[in-house]
């Protein structure tokens, strides 16, 4: 468990702003992410949610602005700086990028990878026992324990998705940034992975962002909704404070 006292800004984004050739994303897009806070980035599709997390983790520069990630400025670190400050989160995107013929095992132990740079332990064979253990405990976290020794091409679209969350979460990130995590995933499973995130914000003080089009997701696992209009970031507000009506009016 973090130290969750005093409050800690884990991310903030100042006047980010981000095109694509002559494209206009999103522009003047500041915010803070406070430590263990679970953050819902939502707005409609091609609003510019993606884009927004992906140059949060400094995979993609911005225009202009600055986003600084546990003390550091992602948007003009160096590469290996910004290796490391990615080992210390987890990303669930929209593709998996699962290694098809590797088992499930040994796909979530890539997760920890970043952590210990130079060693390549590709196989769950020959990765350590404490890697191995990790992995176990993180797919028992999203259901799927009785899978490790499948290969990941034999598994369901959802399937493979809860196995990316477990890739994502194995090296107990500090933050955890979750790209429609529960997409692919039926009304049930979905519910358990908004559970789990959760409570890895609020027992293990991951600051968490997801972003999602179920707004019933945002308003009750968000302590706080980011909403995306337009190219520009319209709302920023606790989750308490808002109804359905105020989300689904992001979408008009
Ligand atoms: N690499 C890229 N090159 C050019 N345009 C891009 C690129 N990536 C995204 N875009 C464009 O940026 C815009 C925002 O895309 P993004 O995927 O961030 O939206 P989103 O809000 O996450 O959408 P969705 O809800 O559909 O997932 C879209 O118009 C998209 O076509």
């Amino acid at each position: 468990m973090r130290d969750l006292a005093p409050p800690c800004i884990d991310v903030e984004a100042h006047q980010l702003s981000k095109r694509f050739g002559s494209n206009e994303i999103f522009s003047d897009v500041s915010f803070r992410l406070l430590r263990g806070e679970a953050v819902a980035l939502v707005g409609a599709n091609g609003t510019g949610k993606s884009t927004l997390l992906r140059c949060m983790m400094g995979l993609i520069p911005a225009a202009s602005g600055k986003v600084v990630v546990l003390g550091q400025d992602a948007s003009s670190t160096s590469s290996r700086e910004l290796r490391a400050l990615r080992a210390r989160m987890g990303l669930v995107s929209q593709k998996h990028n699962l290694v098809p013929r590797l088992s499930v095992l040994s796909n979530v132990i890539q997760g920890l990878l970043g952590r210990h740079p130079g060693i390549r332990h590709w196989s769950h064979r020959s990765a350590p026992a404490a890697s191995r253990e990790a992995a176990m405990e993180a797919l028992g976290k999203v259901g799927l324990a009785e899978f490790a020794l499948r290969r990941a091409d034999r598994l369901s679209g959802g399937q493979s998705q809860r196995v990316a969350i477990a890739r994502a979460i194995v090296g107990k990130p500090e933050i955890l940034i979750a790209d429609e995590p529960c997409a692919s995933l039926d009304p049930a499973a979905g519910e358990d992975i908004m559970k789990l995130f959760f409570d890895l914000a609020r027992q293990d003080g991951v600051t968490v962002v997801f972003t999602s089009h179920h707004i019933d997701h945002a308003l009750r696992y968000g302590d706080r909704i980011l909403g995306l209009v337009d190219h520009r970031l319209k709302l920023d507000a606790r989750a308490s404070e808002l109804n359905a009506a105020d989300l689904r009016g992001l979408y008009d």
